[in-house]
Parts: C-alpha cells; structure tokens; sequence
C-alpha cells in the first residue's frame, strides 16, 4: 500500500524540504503548498533548481530531507516500488516530447496505457480517441512522430500525459523547442486541458513574454531557496 498522507485541498505540500541532486544541496527550507486545480509557473535561472524540484516531485530523485507529499504520496519515505502508483496519478510533458520514435501516435498511447495496467482493447481505444480529440489530434492517430511538427508532437505529448487522468501535470520546459505562436498555442492547450480536467500544472519556463502573454502564480527558484509571486511582480 501506499504510504497516504492526504491533505486536504493540496496536491503539493513540501515543509522544510531539501532538494539536492546526489550530495549536491540545490534548495533548501523548500515550503510550497499548490492546491488541486491550480496552474502555476516555476521560474528561476539556469541552474537554480528548476529540473530537480521537478524531478523530486516525480519521485525521479529522493527528497533528501524535510516533509513532502504529492498527490498523497509521503515522499520521504516514497519506496522504488511505489513510483509506478505515483506516476499514474502524474502527467509529465518535456520540453523534447520524448515520444517513441519507432512507432505510431496511437501506438505511443497504447504503450503507456498497456504498461500502466490497462487490458480491455475496447476501453484503450476509447480512451485514445478521447485523448487525442480534447488536443486536436484525433487525425494524426496513425502518424509517425517523425511526420509531425513540433508543435503537434507536443501535443500529442500532452494527450499522453492526460491518459490516466492525472491530477498534477509537470511540464518542464514544455514549449522551449517551439516558435512564439505555438507555444502561445501549447500553453492555451496546456490551461484548458488541465481545467478540464481539474489537474494542477506546474510548468517551468523560461519564457517572459509566455508568462506575460498568460500572468498567473510562479514558483520561483533563486540562490537555493523557493518562493512563490504573482507574474505581474517580474514586470513592475
Ligand atoms: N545529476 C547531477 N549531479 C550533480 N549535480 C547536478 C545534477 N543535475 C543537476 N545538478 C546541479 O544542480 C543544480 C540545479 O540544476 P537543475 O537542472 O535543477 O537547474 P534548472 O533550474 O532546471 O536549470 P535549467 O533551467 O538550465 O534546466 C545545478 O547547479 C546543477 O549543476
């Protein structure tokens, strides 16, 4: 069983958390509470933390110290073999879609559905189907991921990380490969599907004029430590 440490309204809760990558100290005193539903932006330079505090919330990496918990999971004491059950109740889109090369869009649904415990052919299907209409996608089904632009690939990606109805989406760098205009499209995607779909985003960008274009909450990750500020802060 899981270790359950629901609390309440929050989909994130870290207190007094340290985040470090193998000995090296990244954050700590990391206090952050996201409540479900909620989409904000996680900010910072190169190399203040960004990727790791996501890679902790993902199980990816140990919280090395301090109290954490996402989506009920208690992350300090987070067993390898609870991961998968973690990971279901996650979406993770990356900034270089990281869909199999080898195989169909439907083919890519397919396999994760499968490897996450999914049997009944007619269910996968539907939920394909679903997936890939709520992006737009439903006639790229048979495409090699080669044959798509970046923009839809990145769809796709998000159709994937929607399959199990996640309640937390994690998006590194989601539209960092992408023109102005279609990570100003992805990012709408981005907001709508996750309303739709009552799931928290925490998205990292680099992107000012993104965040100007949609303001909204920011996590932001400076000289080891985490904040959280309103966008509209960055540009008074
Ligand atoms: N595997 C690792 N082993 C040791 N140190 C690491 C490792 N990965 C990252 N770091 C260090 O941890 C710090 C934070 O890195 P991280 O990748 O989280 O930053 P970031 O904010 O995501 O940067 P970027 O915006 O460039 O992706 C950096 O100083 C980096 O050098």
């Amino acid at each position: 069983m899981p270790h359950r440490n629901d609390s309440g309204d929050q989909i994130i809760n870290l207190s007094n958390a340290t985040i470090a990558q193998k000995n090296f100290t990244v954050l700590t005193n990391v206090d952050l509470h996201i409540q479900k539903g909620k989409f904000c932006y996680l900010i910072g330079k190169t190399g203040s933390g960004k990727s790791s505090l996501l890679k902790t919330l993902y199980g990816h990496i140990p919280l090395a110290s301090g109290k954490g918990s996402i989506a009920g999971f208690d992350l300090a004491t987070l067993k390898t073999s609870e991961i998968p059950s973690l990971r279901r109740k996650l979406g993770i889109v990356f900034q270089d879609f990281q869909l199999l090369s080898d195989r169909t869009v439907e083919k890519n649904l397919n396999f994760v559905l499968e490897a996450t415990g999914w049997t009944d052919k007619t269910k996968i299907t539907e939920r394909i189907n679903e997936v890939l209409e709520s992006v737009g996608m439903k006639t790229k089904k048979h495409k090699m991921p080669h044959e798509l632009s970046g923009g839809e690939q990145q769809r796709i990606a998000i159709a994937r990380a929607l399959l199990n109805h996640p309640q937390l989406i994690l998006a590194d760098e989601p539209t960092g490969n992408l023109d102005p205009e279609t990570s100003n499209e992805i990012m709408g995607l981005l907001k709508r599907v996750a309303l739709e779909n009552n799931a928290a985003v925490v998205m990292a960008t680099h992107d000012y004029h993104m965040i100007q274009n949609f303001p909204g909450e920011a996590i932001r990750c400076e000289d080891g430590k985490v904040s959280v500020l309103e966008t509209t802060e960055l540009f008074e």
